[in-house]
């Protein structure tokens, strides 16, 4: 699909690796769920690579590289309450916001509405979200909150456009993996790939003018093609930079 931000109405983000570099925190509770049943725990590395198809499926890679594939049900259940407690305790003790990141969402949402579509379960995110400070800034969000919603799967693009009252074509999918650009695929969404997060060496062969290196380039891309009638009467301009030269062809 070829990247036309001038019919951009709306953004959706990606949560972890697109905001917030949340992998320690990921690790962390991970850890302390498999403390409390036992269970060998992992390094950041590791855990890192496993990241971006929500708990459930963290914890079943977690289980299978000690040899646990076919653990029993009772057993994730208590992994994964474990890990929601941990998360919640300390939503954004060992992670940080990306640089840029808030004054990203600070300048765009004068000029569209923006929600995050994530495949961590909504309790979850808005937690993050909160302790980010990004949270605010949000029309909404959307979580996993059932095996069927996780991306790559089109369910929670698609429920966010028709919530915002805009087509799929209409809203940018923002994210750093495979599951990202396949769900924006497959809702019929834009896509952008940012490359400071944890997948996008997965995605080799994705275009580099759908690629975007900075969450300052991203605002500026998406601000200068917003329409000039969106949902704000009054557009301020946003508080990132947009003067920085003018924009290619393929931004
Ligand atoms: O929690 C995860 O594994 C990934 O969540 P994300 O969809 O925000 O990247």
């Amino acid at each position: 699909m070829t990247l036309d931000l001038r019919l951009v109405r709306a953004v959706a983000f990606d949560l972890d690796g697109t905001l917030v570099d949340s992998a320690p925190d990921i690790q962390h509770a991970l850890n302390e769920a498999l403390k409390n049943e036992g269970l060998q725990y992992f390094d950041l590395d590791q855990v890192r690579g496993w990241i971006g198809d929500g708990p459930d499926m963290l914890i079943a890679r977690a289980l299978a590289h000690q040899g646990l594939n076919d653990a029993e049900d009772e057993l994730r259940t208590r992994l994964r309450r474990w890990f929601d407690a941990a998360t919640l305790a300390a939503p954004l003790a060992g992670g940080t916001v990306y640089p840029g990141i808030v004054d990203l969402v600070a300048g765009l949402h004068r000029l569209l509405p923006m929600v995050a579509v994530t495949n961590k379960p909504t309790p979850l995110a808005r937690a993050v979200l909160d302790a980010a400070g990004v949270l605010p800034f949000l029309d909404g969000v959307h979580g996993a909150d059932a095996p069927a919603l996780r991306k790559p799967a089109p369910a929670m693009l698609l429920a966010a456009s028709e919530r915002l009252g805009v087509q799929p074509r209409q809203m940018l999918m923002v994210g750093d993996s495979e599951p990202d650009m396949r769900s924006a695929q497959a809702a019929g969404c834009p896509a952008m790939l940012v490359t400071w997060g944890y997948g996008h060496e997965k995605l080799g062969g994705w275009p580099d003018s759908q690629r975007v290196a900075s969450p300052n380039t991203c605002c500026r891309r998406c601000a200068r093609r917003a329409p000039a009638a969106n949902r704000f009467a009054t557009p301020r301009r946003p508080s990132c930079p947009l003067a920085e030269g003018p924009p290619s062809r393929s931004s």
